[in-house]
């Protein structure tokens, strides 16, 4: 039998859909893609809670992966006894051998759309992947998680933080959810303004998922991320995978709340930061600044302790530059 981790099988090509077999503690396992594994328990000793845990969707982004690879292989030696359904995903599998954040496209913006027939190899991942993530969860009424684990390209005055996708008409932003994430180490969470094309959005309204996109620090390549610790993530993943979840009412009151202000549109090649393209994640912006112009338009910061997430002039036009953030710890209380 192959020493190889599941992760260094999927980089190698060596994984693709396999029938399920069971140990003999009861779990039962099932490659269902490249880089796509499941893990159940025998239904005597689940929790009722389906989780997903998805990394690698951008390839330069290796700490989370490197996280992911260790939790399967704990669960693979029966390590961590599994009591929860869960779904491991290494998302763009091409860009991770590469090293590169992407191959032709970025793969976070091209989820929740429909299929078409020129569709390059990223987006017809990014069709897979949801559909396997619609077909683990099913018709289960159990609760539903995925966490999206990402790490950002620059530099950040907050490491961890999390992106709450806008919750479907009716629904509302969850306190609890965000008290969760602080338990794993996530104590900043930005609630996102409007729909959106990423894989955490795609579950929370297709799937009706608990679903977030997670930063964890800054994008290195593999075997160089010990600056980061993700030990409260691990445990935290962990605990799910054992089907302990944790129920904490309040939201602690170190966690920072933001809310996406506005999205900074690229409508143009013509588009210009007046600010360095790689400003830190949560940089000030004094109200009146002249942020950006593209072809000729002003695009000025009216917000009062406005921050700027994910600068990025070299997006191609038609997405989005970067983010406006305003503090809103009180704008979820009033939900
Ligand atoms: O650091 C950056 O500029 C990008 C880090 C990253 O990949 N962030 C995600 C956020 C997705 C979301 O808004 O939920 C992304 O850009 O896809
Ligand atoms: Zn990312």
């Amino acid at each position: 039998m192959s020493n190889s981790t599941f992760l260094q099988k999927t980089l190698a090509g060596e994984t693709s859909m396999g029938l399920q077999y069971c140990l003999p503690n009861g779990m039962c396992v099932q490659v269902l893609d490249e880089g796509v594994i499941r893990f159940e328990p025998n239904d005597a000793s689940s929790s009722g809670l389906d989780l997903v845990v998805s990394c690698g969707i951008h390839g330069n982004e290796t700490a989370p992966v490197e996280l992911v690879e260790q939790l399967i292989e704990r669960i693979l030696r029966q390590e961590l006894r599994v009591k929860s359904r869960v779904l491991f995903i290494f998302g763009n599998v091409a860009a991770l051998r590469a090293g590169k954040r992407f191959v032709e496209e970025d793969m976070n913006r091209l989820f929740n759309r429909s299929p078409e027939v020129e569709d390059g190899p990223e987006k017809r991942r990014a069709m897979m992947l949801e559909m396997h993530v619609g077909r683990f969860f099913g018709s289960n009424t159990t609760p539903r998680f995925h966490y999206d684990l990402h790490t950002a390209i620059h530099g950040s005055l907050i490491e961890k933080f999390a992106i709450y996708p806008l919750p479907k008409p009716g629904c509302r932003f969850s306190a609890t959810e965000i008290a969760r994430l602080s338990l794993a180490g996530v104590e900043t969470v930005l609630l996102q303004s409007t729909s959106s094309s990423t894989f955490s959005y795609s579950s929370n309204y297709k799937y009706d998922a608990h679903a977030f996109t997670i930063e964890l620090g800054s994008a290195r390549p593999f075997g160089q991320n010990t600056g980061i610790d993700l030990s409260k993530m691990d445990a935290y993943l962990s605990g799910l995978i054992q089907g302990q979840l944790p129920h904490p009412e309040l939201i602690p009151p170190q966690v920072q709340i933001f809310r996406v202000s506005r999205e900074i549109p690229k409508t143009s090649h013509d588009f210009k930061f007046a600010i360095d393209g790689k400003t830190d994640n949560f940089t000030p912006l004094a109200k009146g600044l002249t942020l950006a112009e593209d072809a000729g338009v002003p695009f000025v910061i009216t917000e009062d302790d406005a921050r700027i997430i994910f600068p990025n002039p070299d997006v191609p036009p038609g997405q989005r530059a970067g983010l406006v953030i305003v503090p809103a710890r009180n704008y979820l209380a009033e939900q």
